[in-house]
């Protein structure tokens, strides 16, 4: 049987040698997504830096495609790719420019026609040659999540992709993961949204201070329900 895509074992998370929540045990396979549930500031968005690389784990184990994250080797960098910020964008380069740069970057062979289908599928065609800070908050959402798709990976982290999408564009969304999954990618999602968890997902995990838990979907679109303002 392949390597676990992402292995956590009582990983702990945090700032400054202080936890954020309780040690955190999942799975992620080839194929499937795991969804991370909890209140605002629970640390969903701590342990998904934790995975790619961009925070160093406080404890525990985090394996991911076998291996212990490093963020600077070849192997991790063109297997994982992440949306989390919503600045992460290049301010002088066009929509289009910036998928183009993506996918060049990573090597895409028809990286034209990559970015083209792109530009069609997240609503982005008119705004192609738009600069990201004149593009609307859900735009350059779209474009944040384009480029997350417009590269090879085994692993795709997205943190709330819902944030700021329209009904449609989640829809989309929620179609286009359900392929990666069908097409053999993992994928980590942190979400508030019980549509996205049902649709996408195979497993939560409910990150909280006091204890994580493995939940069911459905387990975790409840705890969603509780949560929310
Ligand atoms: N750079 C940082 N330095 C110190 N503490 C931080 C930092 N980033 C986040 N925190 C704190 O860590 C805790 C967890 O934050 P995190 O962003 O992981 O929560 P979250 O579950 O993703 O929340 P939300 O649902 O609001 O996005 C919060 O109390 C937050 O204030």
């Amino acid at each position: 049987m392949s390597k676990p895509v992402v292995r956590a074992q009582d990983l702990l998370v945090g700032y400054d040698g202080a936890p954020v929540c309780a040690p955190v045990t999942f799975t992620l396979n080839a194929g499937k997504a795991v969804a991370l549930v909890g209140a605002n500031g629970s640390g969903k968005s701590t342990v998904l830096r934790a995975v790619i690389g961009l925070l160093e784990p406080e404890g525990g184990t985090l394996q991911v495609l076998g291996a212990a994250v490093d963020e600077r080797s070849v192997a991790f960098r063109t297997q994982v790719s992440s949306v989390l910020d919503d600045d992460a964008y290049f301010p002088a380069l066009t929509v289009s420019e910036h998928l183009y740069l993506t996918a060049r970057g990573h090597g895409v062979r028809g990286a034209d026609t990559v970015v083209e289908s792109l530009l069609t599928d997240f609503g982005l065609t008119d705004h192609a040659r738009s600069l990201p800070p004149a593009l609307s908050s859900g735009q350059r959402r779209r474009l944040l999540l384009a480029a997350g798709f417009a590269r090879p990976r085994s692993l795709l982290v997205l943190d709330e992709p819902e944030q700021r999408l329209d009904h449609a564009m989640r829809d989309r969304l929620a179609d286009r993961l359900v392929a990666e999954k069908r097409a053999g990618g993992a994928v980590l999602l942190a979400t508030h949204d019980p549509e996205l968890l049902l649709a996408v997902t195979d497993r939560a995990v409910h990150v909280h201070e006091d204890a994580t838990r493995v939940l069911s979907p459905a387990e975790a679109a409840a705890v969603i329900g509780r949560e929310q303002p």
